[in-house]
């Protein structure tokens, strides 16, 4: 639910990329061939219509009934990995990579954001803390 609801607020990629091969019909629209589009992650994310009045809040909790409940069946509502036949192929491996490096940390320590902390998130390819996080640990 954690990370779930980081890779929401704070998406790494704010954006996918699609090439219109041919010409194609979607609803009323028809795309001519070689169209690029890019599609808001980031925005969709945002959406209050998709997440509620509380979109810029931090709450893991919505994610507790999983994501199709989170989003109202809305299956694109959450793609930090993206979508479809690209979708990353390094997700799994991030996800547990970062489940991973959590529970050795917290074993091991009990942490709080410093108050040196400045929340100030910059795109820069990718979404990241522009001044870091500093974080102050201490002994269990
Ligand atoms: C939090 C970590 C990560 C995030 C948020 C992320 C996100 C993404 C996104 C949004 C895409 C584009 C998907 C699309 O166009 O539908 C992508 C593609 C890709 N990612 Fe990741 N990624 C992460 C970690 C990784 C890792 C750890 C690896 C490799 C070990 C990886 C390898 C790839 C590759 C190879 C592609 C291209 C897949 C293709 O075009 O077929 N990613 N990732």
């Amino acid at each position: 639910m954690i990370l779930n609801e980081t890779l929401r607020l704070y998406s790494p990629a704010i954006n996918l990329l699609r090439r219109v091969e041919r010409e194609v019909r979607l609803g009323k629209l028809i795309i001519p061939a070689n169209t690029e589009f890019y599609i808001p992650l980031l925005a969709l994310h945002h959406d209050p219509e998709i997440w509620g009045q509380d979109v810029h809040l931090f709450k893991p909790e919505r994610f507790a009934e999983g994501v199709a409940k989170a989003t109202s069946n809305n299956i694109t509502g959450f793609i930090p990995f993206g979508f479809g036949p690209r979708v990353c192929v390094g997700s799994n491996f991030a996800v547990n990579e970062v489940k991973i490096a959590l529970s050795m940390i917290l074993q091991r320590y009990k942490f709080t954001l410093s108050p040196d902390y400045v929340h100030d998130p910059i795109q820069i390819i990718i979404v990241l803390p522009q001044k870091g996080v500093q974080i102050v640990l201490g002994k269990l």
